[in-house]
């Protein structure tokens, strides 16, 4: 018999069809709120697919057979851990083949953001380009030879510290709790405190995973310390920003404008101060989000999912330790 699996992200058909030959899949597809058919299914699934469900205690004990959990998507913060590790579920990403589209996606909100390119388009749009010089209140900012900041120097910071190095001969700084040896001797990138680098950075992108270390790192203290002509951008998940400080911090000009992917409530309320101040850039957490990309996500997560069931070790493991309650 088959082995039964949920899958509540839609993926590409020849995808979904290598997951049919494996087994049984259960396709379960939902808006907001799990069905009463999600919960039968979990009952006898012994694999999961797909991003952003939240998987705690409560789920878990209604999941009795599950071996494997496989997100599709590089962050993890949707899953615990330990409740998974007391089970010996085995729990994967999606790391790698992400990290240059989503260094691509932050440049572009860097870009978008020192040079107002949303609003000017807007400005053009709107028929307000009257005069054949637009007025100096509409110039931007120069990113080439400023400063970046990146907080979670890993994968896709090394990325974007590379565009910034070669592409716009930045001076990079970052803040991890270990070096970088790459971006050290590569880019001449400094690995300096939190604060150092909030006082220093012209512009300042936030890449660390969500933790309980990482929950609200950057508020009302951190924005005080950046530059006033600092620029702040969000690439990781919103709960790591205090919202409220960074809308504080916008409207109070302490900081010169932000751009971001992530938000603390996604879908972003449609009443949110963040969409109607100019200064910011606003994104629907597309950072992974080409055709190319989400398809290479989808298949490396089907990947995991097959290998994790067929008793060998998925490529991207994060949490090795449960090989030992397997007995691996
Ligand atoms: N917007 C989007 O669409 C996407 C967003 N993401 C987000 O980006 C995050 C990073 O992805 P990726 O680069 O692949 O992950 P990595 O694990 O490669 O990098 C994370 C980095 O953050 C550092 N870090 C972790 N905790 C802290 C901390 N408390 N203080 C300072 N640095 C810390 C880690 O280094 P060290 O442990 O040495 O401190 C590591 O270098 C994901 O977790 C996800 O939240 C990812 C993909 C798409
Ligand atoms: O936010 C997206 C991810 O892959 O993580």
């Amino acid at each position: 018999m088959k082995k039964k699996v949920i899958l509540y992200r839609a993926i590409a058909d020849d995808l979904l069809q290598i997951l049919k030959e494996q087994f049984e899949v259960k396709y379960h597809l939902f808006a907001s709120e799990m069905t009463p058919e999600f919960y039968k299914d979990l009952e006898s699934a012994e694999g999961l697919i797909g991003n952003k469900l939240s998987i705690d205690r409560t789920l878990l004990k209604k999941a009795p057979n599950l071996k494997i959990v496989t997100n599709i998507s590089a962050g993890y913060d949707n899953l615990d851990l330990n409740a998974l590790a007391e089970r010996g579920i085995m729990a994967t990403n999606t790391p790698d083949v992400l990290t240059d589209t989503v260094a691509d996606t932050m440049f572009g909100l860097i870009l978008s953001t020192a040079r107002r390119i949303p609003e000017l388009h807007n400005y053009v749009r709107s028929g307000q380009w009257n005069e054949k010089n637009i007025g100096e209140e509409l110039f931007g900012v120069d990113v080439h030879h400023k400063t970046l900041g990146i907080i979670g120097m890993g994968r896709i910071g090394t990325a974007v510290a590379e565009i910034a190095h070669y592409g716009f001969k930045m001076d990079i700084l970052y803040n991890n709790r270990s070096n970088n040896a790459f971006a050290d001797e590569k880019l001449h990138a400094k690995n300096v405190s939190l604060n150092h680098l909030l006082g220093e950075s012209d512009f300042v992108l936030v890449l660390v995973p969500l933790s309980d270390s990482t929950y609200k790192l950057i508020g009302e203290s951190e924005f005080n310390l950046m530059k006033k002509s600092a620029i702040f951008i969000n690439g990781s998940r919103g709960e790591v920003v205090d919202e409220q400080a960074l809308i504080s911090s916008l409207k109070n000009k302490e900081i010169l404008a932000a751009g971001l992917d992530v938000y603390e409530k996604e879908p972003i309320s449609k009443d949110s101060p963040l969409l109607s101040l100019d200064n910011v850039v606003t994104l629907p957490h597309v950072g992974s989000a080409t055709r190319d990309t989400r398809y290479q996500m989808a298949k490396l997560a089907v990947k995991n999912l097959i290998m994790g069931l067929n008793g060998e070790v998925p490529p991207s493991l994060i949490n090795r330790e449960v090989l030992t309650h397997q007995g691996k």
